[in-house]
Parts: structure tokens; sequence; C-alpha cells
């Protein structure tokens, strides 16, 4: 299992090692062990899956009151992933970091608390699981735009798929203070 921080170093890639054999393959997604020696200490409490058709974009999301680590991986399809930095005081404030996860890859990424998080599917379909280190809590959701300007994502698409809620989202220039994270 191997390590690889990004360009955001407290964003990592997970790139586990894959056993195959003529029944299929093998492989450790989560051990405590060897997560915490990577520096990934923070327990996990709530794990979610979701499924979604070619061109969805979710997010991008965070949890104000409970902030949530995540641990993100795909299981069947591809899609693109993305975590903005948007701690308030972070010198990285407003800088992202994507890569490619695939059920062919089979590459996690771990976002810790602070960064928003969202996704693009661009696979036919997409099954997506990820681990969370605190519990979702309607009332501290937050997002920003998907298409923030600020922030000038390089998406795939500029006409994704979006729920109600996520086509509402703010843009972080108009974020108050009190509803970024430190
Ligand atoms: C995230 C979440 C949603 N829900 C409910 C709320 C809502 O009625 C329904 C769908 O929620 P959403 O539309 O927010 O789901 P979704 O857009 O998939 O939200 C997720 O997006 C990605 C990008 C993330 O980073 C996640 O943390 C999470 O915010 O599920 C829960 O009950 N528990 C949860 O943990």
């Amino acid at each position: 299992m191997e390590f690889i921080p990004t360009r955001l170093e407290e964003v990592i890639i997970i790139r586990p090692r894959v056993f195959e054999d003529k029944r299929g393959f093998f492989t450790e997604t989560f051990r405590l062990n060897k997560y915490n020696q990577a520096g990934i200490r923070k327990p996990f409490v709530q794990d979610n899956l979701s499924g979604s058709v070619r061109n969805t974009l979710r997010g991008l999301h965070y949890q104000i009151l409970n902030p949530q680590a995540k641990l993100v991986m795909v299981t069947s399809g591809e899609i693109l992933d993305v975590a903005v930095d948007i701690r308030r005081n972070s010198p990285n404030f407003g800088k992202y970091v994507s890569c490619v996860l695939s059920y062919k890859n089979r590459e996690m990424l771990y976002i810790p608390e602070g960064f928003a998080h969202g996704f693009f599917v661009l696979s036919e379909q997409a099954t997506f699981m990820y681990k969370c280190s605190d519990y979702y809590n309607p009332a501290g959701e937050r997002g920003v735009r998907w298409d923030d300007p600020d922030i000038n994502i390089d998406w795939p698409d500029a006409d994704p798929v979006l729920s109600e809620k996520d086509q509402k989202l703010p843009f972080l220039s108009d974020i108050g203070e009190q509803d970024l994270p430190e």
C-alpha cells in the first residue's frame, strides 16, 4: 500500500497492493496500522455509498459543525475526484487537486477536514464508496459552487447533471468567515 502526497500535500492518494489470480483480484482498502503510519489517524465513524450516471457532478461539499475527513474510492466505473483547500487561513486557500479514481486503477483518495470535495462521473455509471471521520449533520452541511471562477476547476464537461441543491451553492468569495473551516 503506497501513500502518495498530491500537490496539496494533506490530500493523499492511496495505491493499494493488488493480488491478481485466475479468480480475479484481492486488495486491502483500509488497514488502521498502515494508515496510522502514514499520518492518517482520524477514526472513521460512517461509511457511505452512492451510485451516479454519466456526467453527474456531486459537490463541492463540506461539513462545518462536524468536519469530516473522507477516504473515497470507486467500486465501479470511473470518476474525476476533486478536493479544494477552503481552510480560511491556509496559504493554499482556493487551490484544488484532482485525480481519476476508477474500478480499474483501484486508487483511493484521503481528503482531510477543511477541504471541500466533489466528483464528476466519467463512465456510463459509477459507484462511489467513502468513509467519514464524523457523522453527517444536515445543519452543518455547506458547499461551494462547482464552477466557481476563483477556483477554476478543469471539469470535463460544462453542463453536468447536478442536484437542485448543488445548483444553488454560493461562490467561495461570498461565503462568510464563520462558514469556512479553520
Ligand atoms: C451525505 C449524506 C446525505 N444524506 C441524505 C441527505 C439527502 O436527502 C440525500 C442525498 O444527499 P446529497 O444530495 O447531499 O448527496 P451527495 O450529493 O452525494 O453528497 C455527498 O457528495 C460528496 C461530493 C461528498 O463529499 C459527500 O460528503 C456528500 O456531501 O441523502 C444522509 O442521510 N447522510 C449523509 O451522510
